[in-house]
C-alpha cells in the first residue's frame, strides 16, 4: 500500500461519527487501552473473508462463527468497528445501500455496495443512448438515496449532443446532466466537483459505454489508496484484481473515493417502488388528480394522464417507461410476498414441532 489516508479520506462523515458510544469514541482514541477498537472500511470482499482499511493499514479482518450471520452481509464501502486483534465487533449503520437480487433466486437480495453519496449514471450519445434506461438507473439511485449524476459519453461521435442534453435533462430539471468526450481528461476535469475529499462515487452503466475510461481519466495520475492484488481463483490461476475502493487524490488535491465493483457494474433493478415514484414524480402527481382514486388511465372521464398526454405534458414513451417500471415491482412485490408467507408458515411449523417435543420431554404426549 503507498500511503495510509484520514478517516476524512476514506469517507468517515457526522453520520458515521454520530452511532459511536461515548464507551467506543474513548477505546478508539485510547492507543494503550487492552480492548481497543478500531474504525475500518470494507474495500474488498473475497470468498475467503473481507479486506479493511484503516488509518494505520488494511488488513483481512476475521470473525467468529456466531457473527457470521452479520458478517456475511456486509458488503464494499461498509464501516465496521474491530478490535485489536482485527476482529470484527460491529457494523455501523448504512447511510446508503445498493442491493441486487441474488442471482437464481427471485426473492433473496445481494448486497452490492454501501455508503455511496453519488451515482454516475453514464449512458453514450451514440447507439447505446436510451432515455428509459436511464430513468430505470434513477430509480435505483433515488431508492438508494443517493444523488444521480447522468454523464454522457462519447460525445465526440454524436451530431447532436445538445438535443439529446436537452432530452435527458427534461427527465428533470433539477438533475445534474454532463456531455463528455472521455478520452479527453480537461473534459473530465468538472466531474472532480463531485468526488471531494470524503465523498464516494459509484458508476452504473452499460458495457462499453466509457466507465473504466472515466474512471482512469478521474484518477489520473492518483496515489492508489493500495495496489492491486494477486490471489488464486477458483480453477488456482493468478488473477490480478484491482480494489474496489479506489483513491482519488491528485497532486497535493485530496479528493474522494470511486467504488468500483463488477456487481455494480451489472446491477439490475430490484424492489425499489419507492424510487420508481420518485423519479416519476409528476406521473404519480398527476394521478392524484383524477376524477376517480382507482383510475386506470385509460379512457375514463376526468383523468389527469390521458389530458396531459394530449395536451403535450406527458410523453407517451415516459408514461409507458413508467408503468413497465411499475409492473416489474408487481412482480418483485408479489415474490416477496410468497417469500413472507413461506417464512410465516415455516415459523408456524417449527414452533408446533418445539411445542410437540416440549410435551414429549414433559411426558404428557
Ligand atoms: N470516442 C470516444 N470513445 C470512448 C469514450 N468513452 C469511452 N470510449 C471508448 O469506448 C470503449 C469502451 O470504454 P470502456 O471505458 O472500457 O467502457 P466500460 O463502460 O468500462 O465497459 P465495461 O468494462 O464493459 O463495463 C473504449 O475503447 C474507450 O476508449 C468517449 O467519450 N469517446
Ligand atoms: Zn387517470
Amino acid at each position: 500500500m503507498s500511503e495510509s489516508p484520514s478517516l476524512i479520506q476514506l469517507g468517515w462523515q457526522p453520520f458515521f461519527q454520530q452511532q459511536l458510544s461515548l464507551d467506543e469514541m474513548e477505546l478508539i482514541s485510547d492507543d494503550n487501552a487492552d480492548d481497543r477498537l478500531i474504525i475500518g472500511r470494507v474495500i474488498e470482499q473475497h470468498r475467503s473473508g473481507m479486506i479493511v482499511l484503516t488509518t494505520s493499514g488494511q488488513w483481512a479482518m476475521s470473525q467468529t462463527a456466531h457473527q457470521a450471520s452479520v458478517t456475511d452481509r456486509l458488503c464494499v464501502g461498509d464501516w465496521v468497528l474491530c478490535d485489536q486483534q482485527h476482529k470484527f465487533v460491529r457494523l455501523l449503520e448504512r447511510k446508503s445501500v445498493f442491493q441486487r437480487k441474488a442471482p437464481g433466486s427471485k426473492v433473496e437480495s445481494q448486497l452490492i455496495s454501501a455508503n455511496v453519496d453519488s451515482l454516475f449514471i453514464v449512458c453514450s450519445l451514440n447507439n447505446d443512448f436510451n432515455l428509459s434506461r436511464i430513468e430505470r438507473y434513477l430509480s435505483l439511485a433515488n431508492e438508494s438515496q443517493v444523488t444521480p449524476i447522468v454523464i454522457l459519453t462519447k460525445a465526440d461521435q454524436c451530431d447532436d449532443v445538445a438535443d439529446k442534453t436537452l432530452l435527458v435533462q427534461s427527465l428533470n430539471p433539477l438533475m445534474m446532466v454532463h456531455s463528455v468526450n472521455a478520452l479527453d481528461e480537461t473534459e473530465i476535469l468538472p466531474l472532480l466537483d463531485y468526488c471531494k475529499q470524503g465523498q464516494t462515487i459509484a458508476l452504473l452503466g452499460s458495457s462499453g459505454v466509457g466507465k473504466s475510461t472515466l474512471v482512469n481519466g478521474l484518477l489520473g495520475s492518483s496515489t492508489q489508496l493500495t495496489s492491486a492484488i494477486r490471489e488464486d481463483d477458483s480453477k488456482g490461476r493468478h488473477t490480478t484484481t484491482s480494489r474496489a475502493l479506489k483513491w482519488m487524490s491528485r497532486g497535493d488535491q485530496s479528493g474522494g473515493l470511486i467504488l468500483d465493483t463488477p456487481g455494480m457494474r451489472e446491477l439490475q433493478l430490484g424492489a425499489c417502488e419507492q424510487g420508481v415514484s420518485e423519479t416519476f414524480s409528476e406521473i404519480t402527481q398527476l394521478a392524484s388528480q383524477c376524477r376517480f382514486s382507482d383510475c386506470q388511465h385509460q379512457a375514463e372521464p376526468g383523468c389527469a394522464i390521458q389530458a396531459a398526454l394530449a395536451s403535450g405534458e406527458l410523453t407517451e414513451r415516459r408514461l409507458i417507461s413508467y408503468q413497465k417500471l411499475m409492473r416489474e415491482q408487481a412482480l418483485n412485490g408479489a415474490t416477496l410476498a410468497q417469500k413472507r408467507a413461506k417464512d410465516k408458515a415455516l415459523g408456524k411449523m417449527i414452533n408446533s414441532v418445539q411445542t410437540a417435543s416440549r410435551s414429549r420431554k414433559k411426558g404428557d404426549y
